[in-house]
């Protein structure tokens, strides 16, 4: 039975749905004003994995990403590069989603943007107030009051006396309790906003999450994810707030990823030590980006550097090479043990690193089998493959992987393939000397060829 570690708990629990096999899961998404870096990837990788798992395994999954498309920085970028803000983040998104198809993650089932809610925003801010958990400040905002619910810390495990006594600020004019923070932001000048029973203005950031899981989930989510750079304040507040306004509403289970880092600093976009997702996935097949993702687990932190991209494309090369040249052929008694190791690892809260090491155990065999009896190298190609499908991994042809095609522009394919063809006719002819000039032409192209008996097959170094 699936085990997955909650942040609230710190412990790892046995899984259940609050609905009998029916998930609400919930994942904070990107704030559209920038292209989408690998820090993105690693927590979307992380929950585009754990969906297909938990749907291979049978449950029916409502997957909901949100959009922040309001946001200081959003603002800020749209005046800046003089363009209408639903212009800008329209087209921010379409790039996002451009990379996260590149990158093989799927759609999630509902991708809400923050400003299709902004009504029931209102009405949750509204009930907010009227039940004393939010007040308006001298400034016109409308700012939850943290002191109103004695649960506040429970989610980062910080008791609300050390945090205010860790705030240095003081905000006496402002808000009741420095850790107050803002529901509905009070438009200053002439901004992008909206009609509110407290005048012009926009939401804060925090409760949009909370109400897009009230609205689409009825407050019941099974899975709420993020990285683990927003546990606090973004999801301590978010907690706060649903439960204040719904206290039937549920959370059962927290998610943290760890963060990508890179020179000892989160990579991020407001900071700009960032790696574009659609620049490295000129160089690597994106499946090397998942494995290299998933060869850490998700919870724990990423540590980029060009090196660790290398590794994981030697890794999955070695899975590739162990399939290539074999006819998966499904049998159920083949590789048993395997699949029993895959599904161990992967319900003790989705170990993925433990899942790589049974795919390299697996390969290993299939290596031993293909010079002993092929019947049994195909059977065991197709758990290997199968497996590695579940996580979004080995989908492709392997001499596609292999050849690297997907890196190759067409000219340089076509060129691969003329001088093959040449070599072919000049061992035909037994004309060894011109076979072998090509070949070495070939391989100052870095292409390495292995004659089979009936053609000649080629991979990039
Ligand atoms: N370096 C990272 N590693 C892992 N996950 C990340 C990283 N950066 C952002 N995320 C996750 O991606 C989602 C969207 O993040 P967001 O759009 O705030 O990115 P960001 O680069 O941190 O932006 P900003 O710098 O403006 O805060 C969140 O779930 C967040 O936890
Ligand atoms: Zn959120």
């Amino acid at each position: 039975m699936l085990k997955i570690f909650n942040t609230l708990t710190k412990t790892k629990e046995f899984f259940e749905p609050i609905n009998k096999n029916k998930i609400n899961l919930y994942v904070c998404g990107v704030t559209v004003y920038d292209l989408c870096h690998i820090g993105h990837g690693r927590t979307f990788v992380a929950f585009d994995m754990i969906v297909r798992y938990l749907r291979h395994t049978g449950f029916k999954v409502k997957y909901v990403r949100n959009i922040t498309d309001i946001d200081d920085k959003i603002i800020l970028k749209s005046i800046k590069n003089n363009i209408d803000i639903n212009v800008f983040t329209d087209l921010m998104i379409k790039e996002m989603n451009k990379d996260f198809f590149a990158l093989g993650i799927l759609a999630p089932d509902q991708e809400p943007r923050v400003t299709d809610y902004i009504n029931d925003i209102i009405i949750m801010i509204t009930k907010l107030i009227k039940n004393k958990h939010a007040y308006i400040n001298y400034d016109g905002d409308v700012v939850f009051s943290v002191d109103s619910d004695h649960n506040y810390g429970k989610l980062s495990r910080q008791s609300l006396k050390s945090l205010k006594s860790e705030s240095h600020i003081v905000f006496k004019n402002i808000k009741k309790n420095p850790l107050d923070f803002v529901l509905w932001k009070k438009s200053k000048k002439e901004e992008y906003s909206w009609d509110s029973p407290w005048g012009k203005g926009r939401p804060g950031w925090h409760i949009e999450c909370s109400t897009i899981n009230s609205t689409l989930f009825h407050g019941l989510v099974d899975i709420h994810g993020g990285g683990s750079d927003l546990l606090f304040p973004h999801h301590e507040n978010e907690r706060s707030q649903s439960i204040s306004f719904d206290k039937n509403s549920k959370i059962n289970f927290w998610m943290h990823t760890g963060v990508v880092i890179i020179n000892n600093q989160k990579m991020s976009k407001s900071l700009g030590n960032v790696y574009l997702l659609r620049n490295i996935l000129k160089d690597y097949n994106a499946e090397v980006l998942r494995y290299f993702f998933l060869s850490t687990h998700y919870r724990h932190p990423i540590y980029y550097s060009e090196n660790n991209l290398k590794q994981a494309y030697n890794s999955l090369k070695y899975l590739y090479t162990a399939l290539y040249n074999t006819n998966p052929y499904a049998n159920v008694e083949a590789g048993k043990n395997f699949v029993l190791d895959f599904y161990n690892a992967m319900n003790d809260d989705f170990n993925t690193p433990r899942v790589f090491s049974v795919f390299f155990q697996l390969a290993n065999r299939i290596n031993i089998f293909k010079k002993q009896n092929m019947l049994i190298a195909n059977q065991l190609s197709f758990v290997l493959q199968s497996l590695a499908n579940c996580l979004g991994l080995l989908s492709q042809d392997p001499e596609f992987f292999l050849q690297k095609k997907s890196m190759l522009d067409k000219k340089m394919i076509k060129k691969i393939e003329f001088l093959i063809n040449k070599r072919d006719i000049a061992r035909r002819y037994k004309s060894w000397k011109e076979a072998d000039k090509l070949r070495h032409v070939l391989m100052s192209l870095d292409i390495i060829l292995e004659d089979l008996p009936n053609k000649t097959i080629w991979r990039k170094k």
